[in-house]
């Protein structure tokens, strides 16, 4: 039935106007017949008159009429005058006390029905109309839902504030993207599987975030009193204790399941377009939980105000670094600074880690009371010679470096490392590893007794100070295997080893060689040969960051190179020749040198490892004198006969280095005293080592047995060296846990303790026995820490005790 349309409808209020008759004027009385009439509750045609709005165009195009009728709030119990205005395309008569709602039958039109608030018994209690796409029907006493087949055109339903137990009879709303079922008694969400849906509410109180209209839209301070219907009754709301039932929902985007019994975010898993998360008021207690939806990566909005899980510390930073696309989190905006700071936190990139790692021992050892070292260097700015084999897990490293160090027992020696893993079967203390506690690891790094440690397969490794001292005091270097990571750590110290990769690049045989030492399992193999990407991306990335690559899918070829790589570095061959020569012809031996014997040909190498290990060891003051078979020959170290093969383990530093050195121990020295709010962020960045590629070549061009595929990935360009250190992303994800070397709290208060215990602080020429560390030279961090002593003479086999003042009495901190 189509309307006509009144005379002067621009005259009318809106709403003002039906078929029924004309407008009232205001002050005519039609308010007071208004209060008189919604006494008994019975619509007229009157009311409807006045009621009505939006004049448009009818169905057939030739007249007009009125779409919509408002009622708001009257006390309205009888409706069924509407009957007649089947033209209706919306109808609203929230807040009355209505109870049937059949008269909808006849408003085939109808497109929005709103009824909430009122009493309304029969769930849907009307002929369908065929168009009708939002219905609220919340804060009504329906108790059971029905089959709303015939509603295939429904897409906004509100049942919230109703006392339904069960979901049931929207399977077939195809078209249904919204659907409030906030505070009803549900324990269980199901018979969803089918819907289209982009809104879901669930809670006990609902947050509606725009649902249907604001008009019907109760924020999240709601206080609006129960339906009258269930006054008096318990109200407990929906009641979910687990998120089922949801896993079909693949369009949904927006989530309430606030204010139930929710533990676990578990079931959101393949919710991929998930925006808005709220989970208010639930019992999650773990933040591991939102692993669930950390994939979720069109997740801004999450809320999980009020569960025991915001009782955490540092909740806000945790659940910010899982979810990392996240915008507002409780209603905060989650800031840039979260974001880098969470990352930090749980997952820092190696060059932030290796940077904590190398502070870590940097501050501990300046911390340590000064005591004597029995250095063997001969100044504090001058490095030990190292060597450096690293490589993922299990790549062979440590073979190599033990027959290395047995082969060339005249040059190296083992690092022996410290780590809190047991022993593997056959391993032996001391030889493999020093075994000790996670206590006394701890111990240790707050004795500053390491150069750099991490955290591997949830294990403790560290080299310490005392490793590298205990071989330089045999006159040797020292020759150690690590992971990435403590390479990025160790190129930060003071010391200058060359670094050997050594990286599987048949990832089956890599593989095979894993499973065959039956320690791993899967997850570590799978975590270890992830690694070999990371070694290779910082190789190519990086040139120069290693100084040799070498391939170890067979061993005994990976050795043969390590030893002509090894043969060049040290100019073994060369300086045999020499020998060779030497001994042919006694007379062009330089300074006099008897060589003649096998036994001084072996001297005469030792002589060059010395002599080269010389310039590492205190004042030399040995003299050359003419050698004797069977006796001890003394050598100058200055002579160009025995300049350093070991030297070519090490780097001479640029000024520019050396400045950069000095700067660092600066604002470390200012952070301990308390001048200067922290090291690093003031440490201005420093250029990586880089190192001739000559090795490199030699490996490639000699056709070396590497696939193209893996040559690609592990061999360096012919450009020039980089410049910069790797800031690789972190492989944090590939350990199965994070390296956190410092404990920054600890740290923290420690330089916060110092600060206050500065001014007592030992100075120069006080009368403590050493000096501030503060104070003394310029040289790198470490020099520190050393002492400068007299030499230990060649072949001492007994290392000194560390800490244990010589009684020459020079002693230095
Ligand atoms: N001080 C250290 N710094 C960094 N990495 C280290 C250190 N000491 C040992 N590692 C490395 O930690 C990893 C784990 O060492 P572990 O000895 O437990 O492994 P593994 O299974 O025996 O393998 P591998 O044969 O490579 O040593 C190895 O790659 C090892 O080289």
């Amino acid at each position: 039935m189509e309307q006509f349309p009144p005379p002067s409808p621009s005259c009318c209020p809106p709403g003002s106007r039906g078929d029924a008759g004309v407008a009232a004027e205001p002050g005519s009385g039609e308010s007071q017949g208004n209060t008189e009439m919604e006494k008994d509750g019975v619509v007229t045609a009157e009311m409807v008159s006045s009621c009505l709005s939006s004049l448009e165009h009818g169905v057939t195009g030739l007249k007009h009429t009125y779409h919509c009728l408002s009622f708001p709030n009257r006390n309205l119990k009888d409706i069924s005058i509407l009957c007649n205005y089947g033209h209706l395309q919306k109808l609203e008569v929230p807040q009355n006390e209505i109870k049937d709602l059949s008269c909808v039958s006849h408003m085939p039109l109808l497109v929005i029905l709103d009824a909430s608030r009122n009493q309304i018994s029969d769930f849907f209690g009307f002929q369908p109309p065929q168009n009708l796409k939002e219905v609220n029907l919340s804060h009504n006493q329906m108790k059971k839902m029905k089959d709303l087949s015939a509603f295939c055109c429904l897409r906004k339903l509100d049942l919230g504030y109703n006392g339904f137990s069960e979901i049931c009879g929207l399977k077939h709303c195809c078209m249904l993207t919204h659907l409030n079922l906030a505070h009803n008694k549900i324990s269980r969400i199901s018979g969803l599987d089918t819907l289209p849906l982009t809104h879901l509410f669930l809670p006990i109180t609902a947050l509606t975030w725009g649902f249907v209209g604001p008009a019907q839209s109760p924020t999240p301070t709601d206080s609006r009193p129960l339906p009258d219907g269930m006054l008096g009754k318990s109200w407990s709301g929906n009641q979910l204790k687990a998120i089922e039932g949801l896993e079909n929902l693949k369009s949904l985007q927006v989530l309430d399941l606030s204010s139930n019994r929710i533990t676990s975010l578990s079931g959101l898993q393949t919710l991929r377009l998930l925006c808005r998360i709220n989970l208010e008021e639930n019992l999650i207690s773990d933040v591991q939980e939102c692993k669930h939806i950390r994939d979720h990566y069109l997740l801004r909005e999450l809320k999980l105000r009020g569960n025991p899980v915001q009782e955490q510390p540092d909740y806000r930073l945790e659940v910010v670094f899982l979810l990392q696309h996240l915008t507002l989190l409780d209603e905060d905006t989650v800031t840039v600074e979260e974001k880098v700071s969470s990352v930090n936190k749980y997952d820092p990139p190696m060059e932030l880690a290796a940077a904590r790692d190398h502070m870590t021992h940097l501050v501990y050892q300046m911390m340590q009371p000064q005591v004597l070292y029995d250095s063997t260097l001969i100044c504090a700015a001058s490095p030990y010679p190292m060597l450096v084999l690293t490589g993922p897990q299990g790549c062979g490293k440590r073979e190599l470096t033990h027959r290395l160090c047995q082969d060339l027992g005249e040059y190296f020696a083992y690092g022996t490392c410290h780590t809190t893993r047991g022993p593997y079967y056959g391993e032996e203390e001391g030889v493999d590893y020093h075994f000790v506690s996670e206590e006394e690891f701890q111990h240790m790094i707050h004795m500053g007794k390491f150069i750099q440690t991490i955290q591997y397969g949830g294990h403790m490794y560290g080299l310490s100070r005392d490793a590298i001292e205990d071989v330089a005091r045999e006159g040797l270097a020292c020759c150690v295997h690590m992971e990435l990571e403590g390479v990025l750590s160790l190129k930060k110290s003071c010391f200058e080893p060359r670094y050997i990769l050594l990286i599987p690049t048949q990832v089956e045989s890599y593989i095979s060689r894993l499973s065959s030492r039956g320690l791993y399992t899967p997850a570590q193999m799978k975590a270890a040969v992830s690694r070999i990407e990371l070694y290779a991306a910082t190789n190519r990335q990086h040139p120069g960051f290693f100084d040799c690559v070498i391939p170890t899918n067979d061993l005994e070829e990976a050795y043969q190179k390590l030893r002509r790589v090894m043969n060049e570095y040290l100019k073994i061959k060369q300086q045999e020749e020499t020998e060779k020569n030497n001994s042919t012809s006694p007379n062009n031996t330089p300074s006099g040198m008897d060589l003649t014997s096998s036994d001084g040909q072996v001297q005469s190498i030792k002589a060059g490892i010395q002599s080269g290990f010389a310039s590492y060891q205190g004042e030399t003051t040995f003299t050359r004198v003419n050698g004797t078979p069977g006796h001890e020959p003394e050598w100058n170290p200055l002579s160009p006969q025995f300049r350093p093969n070991l030297d070519a383990l090490s780097r001479e530093k640029s000024p520019a280095e050396l400045a950069s050195i000095s700067r660092r121990e600066q604002h470390v020295r200012e952070a301990i005293v308390g001048k200067s709010p922290g090291v690093y962020s003031q440490r201005p960045p420093r250029s990586s080592q880089t190192a001739p590629l000559y090795c490199l070549d030699l490996i490639v061009h000699q056709g070396e047995d590497v696939s193209p595929s893996a040559l690609a990935s592990v061999s360096t360009s012919d450009e020039a060296p980089a410049s910069s250190p790797p800031s690789v992303p972190s492989s944090a994800r590939a350990l199965s846990a994070f390296v956190d070397p410092l404990d920054m709290c600890v740290l923290g208060h420690t330089l916060e303790v110092l600060k206050g215990q500065s001014p007592e602080a030992p100075h120069p020429g006080s009368d403590q026995p050493a000096a501030d560390t503060s104070a003394s030279s310029d040289g790198p961090p470490a020099s520190k820490v050393m002492a400068v002593l007299p030499p230990i003479p060649a072949g001492r086999k007994t290392p000194a005790v560390p800490g244990v003042a010589p009684d020459t009495g020079l002693a230095l901190q």
